[in-house]
């Protein structure tokens, strides 16, 4: 099976958790993109969605699929996203398409996440993918010192502005030991909106494609 196969084969058994009649929280990447597409065939039994970036509303959008601001509900069941890595804690490194903040903010208010990931993704230690962190662009140098000093490489991903007018940072040479408080340490950093590292909010139930099927974690 190809990579993209494995990632259809879970957007697909990420189907299965939708409720009838409800609105669903959709993540960002390549991964979600195949969920989208699996939940435009059956848009008719669902409210609509929220979405975790511009890039996934338009696609929604274009199926035909209502899109929710997050402030107008008061509440959603699941928020389906994929990871860039993922490990047996179910903590995930995310953020690779630059969408972290929103897809924290949605994945906050959903009562289940639902990561979706080929098995590519799966690692003993979060890490060896380069963490994502959103800064504002003026305080670029400063949050790039503080990271150094914990530990990593940062790197500005150049060219590359989010969804909420901000940079990325990439910061590479971590081995992520403990995950809470690497997150809880890089947002304490002025000037950074939020690391890519979901240990506090770690994924509820982890369907990863693998050439033996589905498996849950
Ligand atoms: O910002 C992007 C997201 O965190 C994605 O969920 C992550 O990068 C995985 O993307 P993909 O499914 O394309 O590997």
């Amino acid at each position: 099976m190809t990579q993209d196969e494995l990632k259809q084969a879970v957007a697909r058994a990420a189907i299965s958790f939708v409720q009838d009649g409800t609105i669903v929280g959709v993540g960002t990447g390549s991964t979600a993109n195949f969920f989208i597409d699996e939940l435009a065939k059956i848009k008719h039994r669902i409210d609509g969605a929220v979405a975790s970036s511009e890039a996934s509303a338009a696609r929604l959008k274009q199926h035909g699929i209502p899109v929710y601001d997050l402030n107008s509900i008061s509440e959603l069941s699941i928020y389906v996203d994929g990871a860039d890595e993922v490990n047996k804690y179910r903590q995930m490194i995310k953020g690779g398409g630059a969408a972290l903040t929103r897809e924290k903010i949605v994945a906050a208010v959903a009562e289940k996440f639902i990561c979706i990931a080929d098995e590519s993704k799966w690692v003993d230690i979060l890490g060896k993918f380069p963490l994502p962190v959103e800064v504002i662009p003026m305080a670029r140098s400063h949050v790039g010192r503080q990271l150094v000093k914990l530990g990593g490489y940062p790197v500005y991903r150049e060219g590359t502005v989010t969804d909420n007018g901000n940079i990325i940072i990439d910061v590479h040479g971590l081995q992520i030991a403990e995950a809470n408080k690497l997150e809880s340490a890089i947002n304490e950093i002025v000037g950074v909106v939020t690391n890519g590292l979901f240990a506090h909010r770690p994924a509820d139930i982890v369907l990863l494609g693998t050439k033996d099927g589905v498996k849950t974690h």
